[in-house]
């Protein structure tokens, strides 16, 4: 994984230097994924890269993770407090809808979490502007294949240097870093809400999808689940869908 380290490296800061910017940054969970790019791009821009933490009612041992991989990588990191500004915007979207009794109740759940994540994208957008850095996304291979991400929210990034990685891959790049093992070895959630885990949202197993990547064997029912998700999420991988050019089809 050496090798593979270096070169992402010398990949991300060829991308600072074509973009003709000054650095890089990332959204810091506390999780893997983010962790490997933080080490990363402090490794690419020691002197211009920026970890964001952003607790949004979040757990405090997430916090306390994302702190400690901050001082691991020595990344230089702000934390920005999104929880009363996610209250007022789903709390005042939520009250008008319930005005017009249009609210649904069964979608609740996923669209608090899906504004979390894109009022961090938001934030992330705002500090970039600020320094003239890149958003660098944590995506890896797993993710993207099945779309397990908020399209938009933690899938609106500029580069995704993790997209050709399994978990397992994630996991080994991580050791080659020293990403401390606690971090390493917790289970992968989005934090989206109390008790969420990858996994069981997911209802198959990351080991079972990288074998899957890897061409591997796996069971007929898992496989159906996995080209399913893969399907389902197409237009997230995707520009928004547009119409042919109807206006210069009629000129001639
Ligand atoms: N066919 C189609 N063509 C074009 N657009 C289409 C579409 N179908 C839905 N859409 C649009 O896409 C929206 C649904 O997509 P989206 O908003 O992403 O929402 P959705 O896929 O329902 O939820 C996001 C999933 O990603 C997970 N997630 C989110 C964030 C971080 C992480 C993590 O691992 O840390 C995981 C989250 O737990 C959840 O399972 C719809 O509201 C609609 O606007
Ligand atoms: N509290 C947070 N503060 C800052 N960024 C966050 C926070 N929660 C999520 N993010 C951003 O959203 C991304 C998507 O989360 P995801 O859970 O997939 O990655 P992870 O937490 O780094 O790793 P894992 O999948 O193992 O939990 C994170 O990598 C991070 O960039
Ligand atoms: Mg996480």
């Amino acid at each position: 994984m050496k090798n593979h380290i270096e070169q992402l490296v010398q990949w991300l800061q060829q991308q600072v230097k074509e973009a003709k910017v000054n650095g890089l940054l990332v959204g810091l969970s506390g999780g893997i994924d983010s962790s490997v790019v933080a080490y990363l791009i402090k490794q690419a821009m020691p002197d211009h890269s920026l970890g964001i933490i952003m607790p949004c009612k979040s757990h405090g041992q997430d916090e306390d993770d994302a702190q400690l991989v901050a001082e691991s990588s020595g990344i230089d990191s702000v934390t920005v407090d999104l929880t009363d500004q996610h209250d007022l915007l789903f709390n005042g979207i939520k009250t008008q809808l319930k005005d017009k009794n249009e609210w649904n109740e069964e979608k609740e759940r996923m669209a608090d979490a899906n504004l979390r994540a894109r009022l961090r994208m938001s934030t992330l957008y705002t500090i970039a502007a600020n320094y003239n850095y890149l958003v660098v996304g944590t995506d890896n291979a797993v993710e993207w294949y099945i779309g397990y991400f908020t399209k938009y929210g933690d899938g609106g990034v500029d580069l995704v240097p993790l997209l050709h990685y399994t978990k397992t891959e994630v996991r080994q790049i991580a050791r080659e870093l020293g990403v401390p093992e606690q971090i390493i070895t917790k289970a992968p959630s989005a934090g989206l809400w109390e008790g969420q885990t990858d996994e069981s949202e997911m209802g198959i197993s990351y080991d079972t999808i990288d074998a899957f990547l890897n061409g591997e064997q796996v069971d007929e029912k898992d496989e159906q689940t996995i080209i399913n998700m893969h399907q389902r999420t197409a237009h997230k991988r995707a520009l928004p869908t547009s119409p042919p050019d109807f206006h210069h089809f009629t000129l001639e």
